[in-house]
């Protein structure tokens, strides 16, 4: 490990499982077994606020996916997970949640390291956030149900029966990576399906440790399987498996249609979960120091690396001035530094590429918008860039349209509710909003004109288990979380006995 990183571990009391975990390289879970597989190499896994090197992953092949997925068909086929009364599968998936409880702290060290992520908010929203989706979803275990239809005036019985889908693959993103995967891993356990999933190369790690807590619930081996490796590789032969029966995939709107794609051709069924340029609508009654808030939790939380950030503000002209100042006074005592730093509140980008990727986009903010503020960028080896704020006047303008991924927020002002309906609507993506008003009626009448999967009204990102996430157009198509999710990992069969 590089003196750097070590040096960052030695200055904060990170747990003995973190520091043992990353003695130990990571490898592939493969039908309840740690497995080297048919990897090719290994990927060195970077730590974003040093720039340096803190593990290695195993770069996963074709061959490896071919095997997790007949271990996971196997589980599906004979095994006990499916068959199993829904009150013990329950049982199982709330001590799984006790076990993320109980290593919390390590889970988040692990992902902040990971990431770069702020600790503190790492623990909340990453880990515990997580172990609250599998206790609401291991709740669904024991009520699923299907429905009679009366056709006996026919002389029939009909009814519906409701069965576990089989065989699910999923393809998580970097910027939550345990968080995301357990939006795919909650609804499909609790119903009784099997899983392969393939987490980002970039952050493969926080995925290993689950799967140690996934053994220690009680899972039975090859109900879940994790192949580490390249996406264009792992990702790609998962996403195109005759052997799985449904994908569910977090990441970009490019990589979605890939493997959107590639599901279709064997009739797979699919959840895509993609990209977002999320407005937010402020009218002059809004109260505007609840939106500093919303812009805090909502676009600079986690550096700007969230699909939902609100990251395109719609002032009106008359609390414009009064909007950028507020914000600017709030975000500007952010605390932006190393992610284990108990008092961080924004930490450094996930990779050099993002960073990098980010930095563009702000140079462009330069020469065709006005800085607000941020802008300037801290040198050193890690990965950070400060909490900017742009000053932009055409809609079309890419910083106005494409994901920035990244603490760069783009404010334009706005003078009628038809016009800023008008603007926020004219994307390509529809993964969330919000409206800020003091009026109950004119925040219910611009969300229902709002073209998006999610509303907020007076905040933004306000996330919970119960509630349905995902979006219309280029931000992909079916739900993570909420009872709406149930349905994407079911089969409903329908069934009619002659009378
Ligand atoms: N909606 C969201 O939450 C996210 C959006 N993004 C957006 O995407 C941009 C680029 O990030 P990026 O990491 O490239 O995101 P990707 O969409 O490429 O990555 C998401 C997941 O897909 C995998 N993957 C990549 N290529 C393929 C493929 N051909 N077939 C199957 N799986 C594949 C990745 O694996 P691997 O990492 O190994 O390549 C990762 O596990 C960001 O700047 C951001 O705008 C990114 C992440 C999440
Ligand atoms: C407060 C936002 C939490 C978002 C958690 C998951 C994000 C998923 C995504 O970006 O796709």
């Amino acid at each position: 490990m590089h003196d750097s990183v070590k040096a960052y571990l030695d200055r904060y009391s990170i747990t003995p499982q973190t520091r043992s975990f990353l003695g130990a390289a990571p490898k592939l879970f493969v039908n309840g077994q740690f497995i080297e597989g048919a990897a090719t190499g290994t990927l060195d896994v970077i730590e974003p606020s040093t720039g340096a090197k803190i593990a290695e992953v195993l770069m996963g092949a074709k061959s490896d996916v071919d095997a997790a997925v007949a271990a996971a068909r196997r589980a599906f086929d004979e095994g006990p997970w499916p068959r199993m009364a829904p009150n013990a599968r329950e049982r199982i998936l709330h001590k799984l949640a006790d076990l993320m409880e109980r290593d919390a702290r390590h889970l988040a060290e692990i992902e902040s390291l990971d990431t770069g992520k702020a600790i503190g908010p790492c623990l909340e929203a990453d880990i515990l956030s997580s172990a609250d989706l599998l206790r609401y979803m291991a709740g669904w275990a024991t009520k699923i149900e299907g429905a009679t239809r009366d056709i006996s005036s026919k002389g029939f019985f009909s009814y519906t029966r409701k069965a576990p889908v089989g065989v699910v693959g999923a393809i998580t993103p970097w910027n939550f990576p345990l968080n995301t995967l357990l939006w795919k891993f909650a609804a499909a356990m609790a119903v009784g399906c099997t899983m392969v999933v393939k987490t980002s190369e970039i952050t493969p790690m926080s995925a290993m440790i689950f799967a140690r807590l996934t053994q220690e619930a009680g899972i039975p081996e090859g109900v879940f399987n994790v192949v580490t490796g390249a996406g264009r590789e792992v990702g790609a032969s998962l996403a195109g498996h005759p052997g799985i029966d449904k994908l569910t995939f977090t990441g970009s709107t490019a990589t979605g249609r890939a493997v959107g794609h590639a599901a279709m051709d064997n009739f797979t069924t699919l959840t895509l979960e993609l990209g977002g340029k999320s407005p937010m609508c402020v009218f002059p009654d809004a109260d505007l120091d609840a939106l500093a808030e919303g812009t805090r939790w909502s676009v600079y939380f986690n550096t700007g690396q969230n699909c939902s950030a609100g990251t395109r503000l719609y002032l009106h002209k008359d609390v414009y001035d009064a909007g950028v100042k507020v914000i600017v006074d709030r975000i500007g005592r952010m605390n932006v530094c190393e992610g284990l730093n108990p008092d961080c509140d924004m930490g450094p980008m996930v990779s050099a590429a993002q960073r990098n990727s980010v930095r563009r986009y702000i140079d462009m903010g330069r020469t065709d918008g006005e800085v607000l503020m941020g802008a300037e960028q801290p040198d050193g080896p890690g990965f950070f860039v400060n909490p900017t704020l742009i000053a932009m006047r055409d809609n079309k303008h890419p910083l106005v349209q494409e994901e920035i991924f990244g603490p760069v927020l783009v404010v334009l002002p706005f003078e009628t509710e038809d016009e800023v309906i008008g603007l926020a609507n004219d994307t390509r993506y529809g993964l969330a909003a919000s409206v800020w008003t003091a009026q109950n009626a004119r925040a219910v009448r611009v969300s229902e004109r709002l073209n998006a999967g999610s509303v907020w009204i007076n905040c933004h990102d306000i996330l919970d288990s119960a509630m349905p996430f995902g979006g219309v157009k280029a931000s992909g198509f079916g739900k993570d979380m909420g009872r709406e999710q149930l349905d994407s990992v079911l089969k409903t069969k329908a069934v009619t006995m002659a009378l």
